[in-house]
């Protein structure tokens, strides 16, 4: 593939057949507008710190009756680690809490601030200060977009010896992702995350997947947007392979007239196809 090829695989927004003049811009105001929307209709926890640098602080979105116990999503935003945040990423509460399940939107640095590494402590960090913080959590899920669901991913694989707990994550809902990042380290995307060798290497989730076997499986969930590119659809494909041999219990999702944005955007709806999916995975179906 020429670097034109590349670049134009790894940047979703020329996937989308959708007839608007910027369709990241659009992906920013719906989720935002979505967000507030469910801040006003929900009980919620804002700026819970789950460590102690300034960007490491969940936003919490609660039901308005719940049980004794109830499940937690944590949702990690996409944003290729240079975009987006918290403020933007609780969209997805709302068909959530409606079921009687929790959902708190991670913040972590993204880059120039952050590295890529640093990012994927923070997410593991999160996540083990949740189930060490809220008793009422019954299981833990993931659920990640793009950037965040290679986060999520990475998540997986974690040796949780250097955390004070291992969460027992029920099942992960990876959304349009990257798995491997070594291409990404030859695109425009590299120019902001300044990744190398190394650190593709030790964060590709494709390239740590044995990883996995040995490891208390969850269920995996892999969606790709139909008007993802063929790369993202390769890498998806990859992972679920991957997850898979690994012996855990994966799915894969080809979801129909979405593109790499509106795919997380429709989950602020309860009738969108990956809205029931989720509620049904959660609800043990
Ligand atoms: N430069 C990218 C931007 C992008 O991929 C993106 C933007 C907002 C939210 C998620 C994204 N993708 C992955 O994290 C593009 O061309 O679409």
């Amino acid at each position: 593939m020429t670097k034109e090829e590349l670049e134009t695989q790894y940047s979703p927004s020329k996937w989308s057949l959708r007839r608007v003049k910027d369709v990241i811009e659009v992906h920013i105001q719906a989720t935002s507008d979505a967000t507030h929307n469910a801040q006003a209709a929900t009980k919620t926890l804002l700026n819970v710190p789950y460590g102690l640098g300034e960007g490491e602080k969940l936003d919490v979105y609660l039901p308005k009756e719940p049980s004794q116990t109830f499940p937690l999503v944590l949702y990690i935003h996409g944003g290729y680690w240079q975009l987006l945040s918290k403020e933007v990423s609780g969209f997805a509460a709302r068909p959530l809490v409606t079921h009687g399940i929790a959902l708190a939107a991670v913040d972590y640095d993204v880059a120039p601030k952050g590295q890529l590494e640093e990012m994927v402590r923070q997410v593991r960090r999160s996540v083990a200060f949740a189930v060490q913080q809220y008793t009422w959590i019954s299981d833990v899920y993931l659920l990640g977009h793009s950037a965040g669901a290679h986060l999520a991913a990475m998540v997986l694989s974690t040796d949780w010896t250097e955390f004070d707990v291992v969460p027992n994550i029920k099942g992960a809902f990876l959304v349009s992702g990257v798995y491997d990042l070594e291409p990404i380290m030859h695109t425009y995307v590299n120019d902001v995350l300044h990744i190398n060798r190394e650190v593709v290497q030790s964060n590709s989730p494709l390239q740590r997947a044995h990883k996995l076997e040995g490891k208390k499986g969850c269920r995996v969930l892999i969606a790709v947007a139909q008007h993802d590119s063929p790369e993202f659809h390769r890498q998806s494909w990859e992972y679920f392979e991957a997850v898979r041999s690994a012996g855990w219990s994966a799915s894969f999702l080809d979801i129909a007239d979405r593109d790499h944005f509106d795919v997380a955007e429709k989950l602020s709806q309860e009738d969108y196809v990956l809205t029931q999916v989720i509620l049904n995975m959660i609800s043990g179906e």
